[in-house]
């Protein structure tokens, strides 16, 4: 018990708050959640590691390795180092790091207003308008009034619309004009920081790789392979190939070693047995499938590559590399595009049981199955589209609920509890911790689900019974839609994009589309109906 109090203070000590960055001096302004979670990252693993160093040298290993990571962190500090933001406005900033995350967005005319404050009044305004003109700006609005302070002076508010490009360009050229007093930018549209940033198309998940590092074997002092360092730098190694992974690239081969493979015929074969009796039918079918296609045989970790053709092929979903547990944002986010971040490391020989950090034999075991099921890839999909653009608040409720339902849910089926949670269906310990009359059961409400306190280093004590999964689904399709988001958003699978639903052209573009579809569906219907005579 004693152990498990001193592991839990390890991890309140170190784990990432949400003020973090601000109080540490990390400007609030700065709100892109892209760019705090690389601070944080950066600071929270330079700060852990020289304590844990000791800790682990106490823990009778000498290997410890001062220099892990350092590289990587000089480089992130060199990098934000480069950004000079000085003197910009927090929308100036975010149009900027729109335009840095997504370099062909420099082009997207953008509606903005100016206030400026011009010293020589009406002919200063005129030299203005001028180079809006020069930077191919359209003024759509423009008001003067005599400033009350200071005579002779104009300030004059100018709604325009200009590339984002050319609005920077713009900013910066007025800021060194001898003319104006000053010069402030006030966003519209998206350029204002209270939408956060989020990505559009699928390849812009290569910024949505930011880790929690509160788990890992060189952070973690429970992690089973906290004291030894062969597995901590196999465990790296595999992360760096996941960290260098791009977007259109194929998902890396990896050769998995003897140690690792004999973990995996552990943990399968335990699995298999009782998930028999115990997961719901959904999970059943889908893994007798993966045993039929070659894939899920005892003596061979699966590959990624493989798992995604495989789920491709039944639900679309596709997999792409990551280095460890991500950050819910980022994590829920990839699920929009139907892709599922996973780990490609192997937990500690020693605990095949239960393991603090998702591994590979966690995303292949228990969410793969799961994920080759249409009704639930559309419910995983569902949740990632929620994601986008959500508030802090708002993405804590939705990755509760993910918590306890794709991660540890139950499920009724004729009677008896099932299983289709993906934690609970890669460690058998606490499956079957689970289903026993330990823990809690409470049934599943996404109001009281969505706000029930969980922990991720212990069994946990509290589980959530839904009705079926097609009950569960329904019922967070309700709940979901009481969100605050002032948008709604659609996945185009055609083209990998998110499109936020905010004019009546794309509106009207989708209702034809759906009517297409509907006429589909009804000659069909005609066609069963009154088959032809040939
Ligand atoms: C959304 C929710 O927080 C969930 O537990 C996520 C967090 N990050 C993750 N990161 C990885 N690599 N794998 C996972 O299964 C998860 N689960
Ligand atoms: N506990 C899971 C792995 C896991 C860890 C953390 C998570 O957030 C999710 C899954 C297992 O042993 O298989
Ligand atoms: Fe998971």
């Amino acid at each position: 018990m004693a152990a498990v109090a001193a592991a839990q203070k390890n991890r309140e000590m170190f784990a990432i708050k949400k003020s973090y960055s601000i109080e540490n001096g990390y400007p609030a302004r700065r709100r892109s959640l892209v760019d705090d979670a690389r601070f944080e990252t950066l600071v929270v693993k330079q700060t852990k590691q020289s304590v844990l160093d000791e800790a682990r040298q106490r823990a009778n290993d000498s290997s410890v390795d001062p220099e892990y990571d350092n590289e990587q962190c000089n480089q992130k500090t060199e990098e934000s180092n480069n950004k000079d933001d000085s003197g910009l406005t927090e929308e100036e900033i975010v149009l900027a790091n729109a335009i840095t995350e997504d370099p062909e967005s420099e082009k997207i005319v953008q509606r903005a207003a100016l206030v400026l404050r011009l010293r020589e009044g009406m002919s200063s305004l005129s030299r203005v308008l001028k180079l809006i003109e020069k930077y191919q700006g359209v003024v759509v609005h423009l008001e003067t009034r005599p400033n009350i302070s200071e005579n002779g002076q104009l300030d004059a508010l100018i709604k325009i619309d200009m590339s984002r490009i050319n609005m920077l360009q713009l900013l910066k050229n007025l800021r060194q004009s001898q003319t104006l007093e000053h010069t402030t930018l006030i966003g519209e549209d998206n350029i204002s920081a209270k939408n956060p940033w989020f990505p559009r198309h699928a390849s812009e998940l290569d910024n949505c790789n930011h880790l929690m590092t509160k788990y890992e074997p060189d952070l973690d002092m429970n992690h089973p392979g906290f004291a030894d360092k062969v597995y901590r730098e196999r465990r790296k190694e595999i992360a760096e190939i996941a960290f260098a992974y791009k977007y259109g690239d194929p998902v890396p081969y990896i050769e998995y070693t003897e140690v690792e493979n004999k973990t995996w015929k552990s943990v399968f074969n335990t699995v298999k047995e009782l998930t028999v009796k115990h997961a719901c039918v959904e999970h059943r079918r889908a893994f007798k499938l993966l045993q039929d296609e070659g894939l899920f045989v005892e003596d061979k970790i699966p590959q990624l590559g493989e798992m995604s053709k495989f789920m491709q092929k039944y639900t679309g979903f596709t997999l792409r590399p990551a280095a460890g547990l991500l950050t819910s944002r980022d994590f829920l986010a990839s699920l929009a595009f139907r892709i599922f971040q996973s780990t490609q490391y192997i937990r500690h020989i020693n605990s095949p049981f239960h393991t603090p950090e998702p591994d590979a034999i966690h995303e292949i075991l228990g969410h793969m199955p799961l994920l080759a099921d249409p009704s639930f890839a559309q419910f995983s999909q569902e949740i990632g589209l929620a994601s986008l653009g959500a508030s802090d608040e708002e993405i804590e409720k939705l990755s509760t609920i993910y918590w306890f339902t794709v991660e540890f849910g139950l499920c009724k089926e004729a009677g008896e509890t099932k299983v289709y949670g993906a934690g609970l269906l890669s460690a058998y310990g606490e499956l079957l911790h689970a289903l026993s009359d330990k823990p809690e059961h409470r049934p599943f409400q996404p109001e009281s689900t969505a706000v029930q306190p969980y922990q991720d280093q212990e069994y946990q004590p509290v589980y959530f019974v839904a009705e079926s999964i097609e009950d569960m689904k329904d019922k967070f399709r309700r709940w979901v839609s009481q969100m605050s988001r002032p948008f709604e958003v659609r996945f185009n699978p055609h083209t990998q994009r998110v499109e936020v639903l905010d004019t009546v052209e794309k509106l009207e573009s989708l209702v034809h589309q759906l009517n297409t579809e509907v006429l589909h569906l009804s000659n069909a219907i005609n066609k069963m109906k009154a088959p032809s005579l040939c």
